[in-house]
C-alpha cells in the first residue's frame, strides 16, 4: 500500500478543496473522489465564499485525512509561518509547501522552497514540496529531508495536462523509491490517467474538478483514469513501436476456390 511519511493512504487521489460552487458539492466531490487526503489552504477564500473557522470545520467533518497546504506565499519566512499555523490549526506535521516565485506561471521559487523546506523538516514537519521537474531540485529537496516529492506536470490551475513527459519519466526513473505525487496543471482525467501509467504514485488537483460543471461526477472520473493509469503501469505497457506487427498472425494461406 501507498505511504507518505509511514502512513498508509488507500487513495491515490489527492483532492484540493478551493474554489468549490458550495460546501456541499465540496463535501460530495471528496466523497465521490474516494480521496483520503485532502489539502486546505490556510490563506484562500474557498467553497461558496466560506473562509476561516466555518470552512475549517467543515474540512474537518469529512473525516479524510488534512493536508494543510501554504499556497499563497512567496516567500521562506511567510511559508514558515504559514506551515506554523497550520500545524496549530489541524493538529497535523503534515504540509504540503509552496513557495510561488512567478506571478504570471506561479512557477514554484526553487531556492526558497529547498530552504524553507530545510527549516521544516528540521522543525519536525512533514514536508510535501510543490516542484518543478528538475532532478537537480529534486536531490536538493531529499537531502533537505523530503520523503515525498510533488512535482508540476504544467502550471497551476492551467489544466493543460502533462508538458514535459520526457522530464517526468526521468523523475520516476532516477527516483524510484520515493513517493512522487504529480501536483498541478492536471485538467482532464485522460491526463491523470497518463502520469500514472508513467509510474507516479498519486495526483494531487483542485481546479480540474471544482471547476467542472459537475464537480461530484468530475471526482468520480478522476478516482477511476487514476485506477485505470495505475492498473495499466503494474501491468507493464507495450512501448510503441514504428513499424506495424500483425495481431493476429497467420499460420500457412487460405486457398479460395
Ligand atoms: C489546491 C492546491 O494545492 C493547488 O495549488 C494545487 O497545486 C493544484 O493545482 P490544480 O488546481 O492545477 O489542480
Amino acid at each position: 500500500m501507498l505511504e507518505f511519511y509511514g502512513t498508509p493512504v488507500a487513495s491515490r487521489l489527492l483532492l484540493g478543496t478551493s474554489r468549490y460552487p458550495s460546501p456541499v458539492i465540496l463535501a460530495d466531490a471528496v466523497q465521490a473522489s474516494g480521496s483520503d487526503v485532502v489539502t486546505v489552504s490556510l490563506r484562500r477564500e474557498t467553497a461558496g465564499g466560506k473562509s476561516g473557522g466555518a470552512f475549517f470545520d467543515l474540512i474537518r467533518s469529512l473525516g479524510v485525512r488534512i493536508l494543510p497546504n501554504t499556497a499563497g506565499c512567496h516567500s521562506v519566512s511567510e511559508a514558515v509561518l504559514t506551515a506554523k499555523m497550520a500545524r496549530e490549526v489541524f493538529a497535523t506535521d503534515w504540509i504540503k509547501l509552496e513557495v510561488i516565485g512567478h506571478h504570471d506561471t506561479l512557477q514554484p521559487d526553487v531556492f526558497a522552497l529547498v530552504e524553507a523546506a530545510r527549516i521544516l523538516s528540521d522543525d519536525g514537519f512533514r514536508v510535501f514540496p510543490y516542484t518543478t521537474d528538475d532532478l537537480v531540485v529534486a536531490e536538493r529537496l531529499l537531502d533537505a529531508g523530503c520523503q515525498v516529492l510533488m512535482p508540476w506536470c504544467a502550471p497551476i490551475g492551467s489544466a493543460a495536462g502533462p508538458q514535459n513527459v520526457p522530464a517526468l519519466r526521468a523523475m520516476r526513473h532516477h527516483f524510484p523509491d520515493v513517493p512522487l505525487i504529480v501536483d498541478a496543471g492536471i485538467g482532464r482525467p485522460s491526463h491523470a490517467c497518463r502520469v500514472m501509467e508513467l509510474g507516479f504514485d498519486a495526483v494531487l488537483l483542485n481546479t480540474a474538478v471544482a471547476g467542472a460543471g459537475d464537480p461530484v461526477v468530475m471526482a468520480s472520473a478522476f478516482a477511476s483514469a487514476i485506477t485505470a493509469g495505475r492498473d495499466a503501469y503494474l501491468a507493464d505497457p507495450l512501448e510503441p513501436r514504428d513499424m506495424a506487427v500483425p495481431s493476429t498472425p497467420v499460420i500457412g494461406k487460405a486457398v479460395f476456390a
